[in-house]
């Protein structure tokens, strides 16, 4: 076994989340595993989303991670907005390694460049100062 701390990947529902909170998980990650995997299935996003409209709580209990569909600065602005701790990014990292290590290095400074314009045009100069009031959310449409 390990003494590094084992995390839970996939949830896909308020429930699971608040399942991993009573069992002290130290951390989740929202993901549908790129959406690969069930077609139609809720983004990451979404997941937050119905998190913070009925659970909010669970983003202060245990850390949140998010990954999926992630592809530009705004993206990852509106899952730090609503209590995500971080975000990843994989296909693109993937694509990016058509050019080996400069690829990766120009794919991280463009989302870094992205994020950082992003947040100056919402007025965020702290990203630990973002939160959900800058973000006009509509429902979720997801009927699952
Ligand atoms: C080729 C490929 C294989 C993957 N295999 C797994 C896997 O075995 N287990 C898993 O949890 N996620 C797997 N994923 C999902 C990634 O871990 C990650 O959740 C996803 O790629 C993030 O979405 P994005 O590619 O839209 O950024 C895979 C993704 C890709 C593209």
């Amino acid at each position: 076994m390990t003494d590094l701390p084992v995390i839970l990947k996939g949830i896909m529902t308020v429930d699971d989340a608040k399942l991993a909170v009573k069992h002290k998980v130290p951390a989740i990650i929202l993901s549908n595993h790129g959406g690969r995997q069930l077609d139609g299935s809720p983004s990451s996003l979404e997941v937050a989303l119905e998190i913070h409209e009925k659970a909010p709580e669970v983003f202060k209990q245990i850390e949140v991670y998010a990954d999926g569909g992630v592809r530009y600065g705004a993206d990852v602005l509106k899952l730090l907005s609503l209590g995500v701790k971080a975000v990843g990014l994989g296909r693109p990292f993937m694509f990016a390694n058509v050019y080996g290590t400069k690829g990766i290095e120009k794919a991280i400074e463009i989302i870094k460049h992205e994020i950082a314009i992003d947040a100056a045009n919402l007025g965020v100069g702290d990203l630990e100062q973002i939160n959900p009031s800058y973000v006009q959310w509509t429902p979720n449409n997801w009927m699952g």
